[in-house]
């Protein structure tokens, strides 16, 4: 029996996105101009003593929305620019980027394979650091879509290194790798020095890539990178794609939900993090990341080159992360429980954090049930508002 206590927000589900992410030339996106040129000068404009301007690739995401707002709040300067691609629904990365816009943030519309478009950035404002954190997320749709991680998780990330490479003076660069790079690796917590050679999807293997081309631009060039492993990030202003937020959708829909099940009943388990640490550690990794020693494409000297597990410590089996949602939403799931396919999930994740503790203090400090309760809340008041979610 369903009990549904207000009306039920519909949003698409990811199984009918459109699989084609266009590349628009640098020419459809209005960018240039006076105008333009002027926005992206006052967004990056520095507004404390210690502030730093941060170029933030991907901000209309999730993660790129929130830290990009805790940039500006603290007085960096802090661009964004976002290719609002229809991975997932385009209109709630639109809202992402009002809510920016409100804080001062602009976002440029583009890709990171844009190469022109990124030396004008550059070329308007001298970044001192680059936050990257746009790619193709999600671990199943990569079976579906292959050729959009290897476009902006391969070629884009090689793109903007090459753009950042040579510039005087380079940036500092962190960026979003992912707790999937651990793949079956079994040991557990896992810790940076754990193997990450066994992806089990094409995701965690463009990750992987990724956290090997930054050794070679750190080698080469002497670019300060680092890796950031985030652990199944959630919260307000979440992706539709995951299933904290898929599963919410159809719970409050009646629609019955696939809860994943290892062999012989086996637990598959998330160590699920809350939005605001991520935040945190991602502003931590940043005010330790050191300067690059290279300009104008050669190196001077040897550069920083980090990777971090940003993780809750705490995994939490997917079956209570339903019950959790049970109880916050006040209507019982209707469950199916499924064996494990093999389309990209492993069947746990535990980070261990002492790394990043050691190094920036990093300590979650949310549980899943608070974080929980800060997305339904989020939720409610996003899609009870008439809004029109499904297209
Ligand atoms: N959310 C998680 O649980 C999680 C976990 C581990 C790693 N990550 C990584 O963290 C980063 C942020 O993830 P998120 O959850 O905010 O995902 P997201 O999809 O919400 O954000 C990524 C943003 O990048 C943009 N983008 C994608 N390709 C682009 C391109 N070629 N050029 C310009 N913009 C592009 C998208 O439009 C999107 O707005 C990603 O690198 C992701 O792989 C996320
Ligand atoms: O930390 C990461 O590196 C990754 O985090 C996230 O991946 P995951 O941890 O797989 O999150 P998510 O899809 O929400 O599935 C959560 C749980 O629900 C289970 N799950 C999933 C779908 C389903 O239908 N049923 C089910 O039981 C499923 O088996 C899993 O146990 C990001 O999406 C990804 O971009 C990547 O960066």
């Amino acid at each position: 029996m369903f009990i549904f206590f207000f009306r039920t927000p519909s949003i698409p589900s990811p199984s009918s996105l459109p699989t084609d992410h266009s590349r628009r030339s640098l020419r459809t996106y209005n960018n240039f101009g006076a105008a333009w040129e002027k926005r992206v000068r006052s967004s990056a404009r520095i507004r404390s003593p210690n502030g730093v301007s941060v170029l933030v690739t991907g901000a209309a995401g999730f993660v790129g929305t929130h830290v990009s707002a805790a940039l500006k709040r603290r007085g960096d300067g802090v661009l964004g620019l976002d290719n609002f691609n229809d991975y997932y629904d385009p209109s709630l990365k639109r809202a992402r980027q009002a809510l920016l816009e409100r804080t001062g943030v602009f976002i440029v519309e583009g890709d990171i394979n844009d190469v022109d478009l990124l030396k004008k950035l550059f070329e308007i404002v001298a970044f001192t650091h680059v936050m990257h954190l746009a790619a193709q997320a999600g671990v199943r749709y990569a079976m579906e879509n292959p050729g959009s991680y290897v476009h902006s998780n391969i070629a884009g990330f090689v793109n903007l290194l090459e753009v950042c490479k040579s510039m005087n003076p380079q940036p500092a660069i962190v960026w979003a790798s992912s707790s999937s790079v651990y793949g079956l690796n079994t040991k557990v917590p896992f810790s940076e020095r754990d193997r990450t050679d066994q992806p089990a999807s094409l995701y965690a293997a463009t990750k992987k890539a990724g956290e090997e081309i930054a050794h070679t631009y750190n080698h080469i060039y002497g670019l300060s990178l680092t890796g950031l492993r985030f652990f199944t990030v959630y919260g307000p202003w979440g992706r539709p794609d995951m299933a904290y937020f898929f599963f919410t959708r159809d719970i409050l829909k009646g629609k019955s939900i696939p809860i994943f099940e290892a062999a012989n009943h086996g637990t598959v388990a998330r160590d699920f993090t809350y939005i605001d640490d991520i935040v945190r550690g991602c502003l931590g990794a940043l005010d330790t990341a050191e300067k690059s020693t290279g300009s104008g494409g050669k190196k001077t000297g040897p550069a920083q080159l980090r990777v971090f597990n940003l993780g809750n410590t705490s995994p939490v089996p997917v079956s209570e992360l339903v019950s959790i949602l049970e109880r916050l939403l006040k209507v019982k799931a209707e469950r199916n429980i499924m064996k494990l396919p093999r389309n990209g999930d492993v069947q746990f994740t535990h980070a261990n954090i002492s790394y990043a503790q050691s190094e920036f203090g990093y300590k979650p400090k949310t549980d899943l049930q608070n974080g929980l309760k800060k997305f339904v809340q989020w939720y409610i008041n996003y899609y009870s508002d008439g809004k029109k979610a499904d297209q």
